[in-house]
């Protein structure tokens, strides 16, 4: 079992990564101020890994309420969050009650939500189900619901106080999804990790076949890379917004299209690109560094096109980013590959790179 420690001041934490990571069940006890737990899971994952988890708890005299959701993006809303309140309500669940996320990075975000504002505040565990969760998603402490007009718009830091990251849930996970997991893997070597991008070259056909050592290596190092970025800036006031890289085109696609219809995973591969053409156009990347990029994408199975909504529509979108300061749009750039950095860009660049990103390669 590998270890990642993710040191926020007032809020250490451990994420465990490996096999079996999901029967860690003393681990899960020594946290609890009380032992009752709400697992929060859905309708495809509840049938794989809820009794499993469910039981093992009881056999270890914790009481546990199972909240099952409806699956998929569309459902990270308000809807479904008051979902949760329902059933902790209604089950007179306490402060002391821990709320368990079992699943992607839907429920995590949603779970860990809830967490932050029942009761003002219980305490709450991540285990994620999915790549994208475990490398991504169950760390740092971002939760958040979705709003029509926008990603993950209404939310609050709130940092776990455990993570399991099970390498045999991913056995189950389909390969649309376990792609989409890989796009934030590349992200954290575009970001500031040549070396890892590197690896990455050299090893994608492994981890794509699911090669447990390469798997578990790979989670191991963006939960370092990503717990590294959170550690020094955990309420994104500045280098956080690094992790957001793709993300300024890639959530423009998911709201455009209706979410659901891109997976965050594959919204933010074809946003990644559009930022590498915007670096092309400005002279940071070569086209041989471009083609880098996109073929690493390529093998790990994502989209490189973005879908084509038209500019205007995209500059829309991305006017609600969060990112936004004083009505100017801030992007994380690249700088040269395996470096990026937080900027602007004129509105000719952006429409270029837009344009660029929408046409086939
Ligand atoms: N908080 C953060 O820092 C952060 C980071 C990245 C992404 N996100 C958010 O995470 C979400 C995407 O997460 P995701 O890619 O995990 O999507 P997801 O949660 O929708 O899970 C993907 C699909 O896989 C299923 N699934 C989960 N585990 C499975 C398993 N082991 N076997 C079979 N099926 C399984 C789910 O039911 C779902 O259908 C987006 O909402 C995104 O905004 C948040
Ligand atoms: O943890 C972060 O910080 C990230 O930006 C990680 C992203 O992969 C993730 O998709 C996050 O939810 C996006 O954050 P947002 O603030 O742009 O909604
Ligand atoms: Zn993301």
């Amino acid at each position: 079992m590998r270890t990642v420690k993710v040191e926020i001041d007032h809020a250490p934490y451990d994420i465990l990564i490996g096999k079996g990571a999901l029967g860690r069940i003393a681990q899960i006890k020594a946290l609890l101020p009380q032992p009752r737990v709400a697992i929060v899971t859905n309708a495809t994952v509840a049938p794989l890994y809820l009794s499993a988890l469910q039981s093992q708890l009881e056999e270890g005299g914790v009481n546990v309420l199972p909240i099952i959701l409806p699956d998929g993006e569309q459902y990270k809303t308000w809807e479904t969050l008051n979902l949760i309140f329902d059933a902790l309500l209604t089950a007179r669940c306490e402060r002391k009650t821990t709320l368990i996320a079992l699943g992607g990075g839907v429920i995590g975000d949603m779970t860990g939500f809830a967490a932050a504002v029942y009761q003002r505040g219980v305490p709450f565990i991540q285990i994620p189900t999915t790549l994208l969760a475990q490398v991504d998603s169950s760390v740092g402490g971002k939760t958040a619901i979705n709003h029509p007009l926008g990603k993950n718009m209404v939310g609050a830091f709130y940092q776990p106080k455990l993570v399991l990251a099970d390498l045999a849930a991913l056995d189950t996970l389909p390969k649309r999804e376990f792609s989409a997991g890989m796009a934030e893997v590349i992200k954290y070597g575009l970001i500031d990790d040549l070396e890892f991008f590197e690896w990455l070259e050299a090893n994608i056909d492994g981890l794509m076949a699911r090669d447990e050592a390469a798997l578990a290596y790979a989670i191991e190092r963006s939960c370092q890379n990503k717990a590294r970025i959170v550690a020094a800036d955990e309420k994104e006031t500045g280098q956080r917004a690094l992790l957001n890289l793709g993300h300024t085109f890639g959530h423009a696609i998911e709201a455009g299209m209706g979410y659901g219809v891109w997976l965050h995973g594959e919204a933010v591969a074809a946003g990644m690109v559009m930022a590498a053409h915007a670096a092309r156009i400005q002279g940071a990347l070569s086209d041989s560094e471009l083609a880098r990029i996109v073929g690493l994408l390529q093998k790990a199975g994502l989209p490189v096109v973005a879908p084509d909504l038209g500019a205007d529509r995209y500059l829309e979108l991305m006017a609600q980013d969060k990112k936004v300061d004083a009505g100017r749009i801030k992007f994380v750039l690249i700088e040269k590959l395996g470096q990026s950095y937080i900027g602007e860009l004129s509105d000719e660049v952006v429409r270029d790179a837009l344009a660029a990103g929408c046409r086939a390669h």
